[in-house]
């Protein structure tokens, strides 16, 4: 069976959900904290045998005197984010034990992924070297033109047009090489494959698999939760389960 480490990015500064208590990652979602449950979404496949969350350094205390003893029980490991996205992935690669086989980089907030469509995203990477979820666009796209009020400065055609999403999945020797040429920071990791000229194929995810930017989204993936399976094996409860989170 191919091997899966799992990198979680959680250490962005979370100025789009705009609360000044919790960063999104750790904002309390169902009772838990949003990265937890975006973390079960695999802990519990056989297929994945390393978890590594980026935390910003400025987190590091307060995150491991609230998790640190579940981390150990549940194996998984922390590593320190960066400035960018892109610094906060590098640091986690160099965590990832040469023995696995693809690295799958998945947002830490977005904890509503099911299980199907982890599990097509892994197969395409395993057929194809590279993978990731993505949707088509479906609404009509405007580009802004500055100003007050911004007015529309051209519709942009959405034929062809998808919108990505994670787990981005790579074979780990293509992910390395792509990260060894890094030279921008960019909004997601497929682009760095791209850029070496590797093909990443599109696995058509889901508008409930979303991404919590904003308030707004917490309260939409509160309501994608009560609909949401179970991550396998059915009914897995968590030793975190009920736990309070960032006070
Ligand atoms: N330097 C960074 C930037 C982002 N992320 C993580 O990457 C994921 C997607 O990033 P995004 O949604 O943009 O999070 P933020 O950068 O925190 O959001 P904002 O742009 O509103 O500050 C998040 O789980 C975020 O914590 C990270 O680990 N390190
Ligand atoms: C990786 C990503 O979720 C794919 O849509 C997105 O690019 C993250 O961008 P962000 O600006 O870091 O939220």
């Amino acid at each position: 069976m191919p091997t899966f480490a799992v990198v979680l990015p959680a250490a962005g500064r979370s100025t789009r959900f705009r609360d000044p208590n919790y960063k999104k990652p750790f904002a309390n979602l169902g009772g838990r904290a949003v990265w937890l449950h975006s973390a079960e979404r695999f802990l519990n496949r056989k297929d994945v045998k390393q978890v590594i969350v980026v935390v910003a350094e400025e987190d590091r205390e307060e995150f491991g005197r609230k998790f640190g003893a579940n981390l150990a029980i549940m194996g998984v490991e922390v590593c320190p984010g960066g400035a960018e996205r892109t610094d906060s992935i590098q640091n986690a690669l160099a965590k990832v034990r040469d023995e696995i086989d693809f690295v799958a980089i998945h947002d830490a907030a977005r904890p509503c992924t099911a299980d199907k469509l982890i599990d097509q995203v892994f197969a395409a990477a395993e057929q194809h070297g590279a993978a990731i979820l993505a949707i088509p666009v479906a609404a009509t796209l405007k580009r802004a033109a500055p100003g007050k009020p911004a007015t529309i400065a051209e519709t942009v055609d959405r034929a062809g047009l998808w919108e990505a999403q994670t787990p981005q999945v790579f074979r780990r020797e293509l992910i390395n090489k792509a990260y060894a040429a890094r030279t921008a920071a960019l909004t997601d990791d497929a682009q760095l494959v791209e850029r070496i000229g590797a093909s990443v194929a599109l696995v058509e995810g889901s508008a409930l698999n979303l991404k919590i930017t904003t308030k707004d989204d917490l309260r939409l993936a509160e309501q994608v939760l009560k609909v949401l399976p179970k991550a396998k094996p059915e009914g897995f409860s968590h030793p975190f389960a009920g736990d309070d989170l960032w006070r």
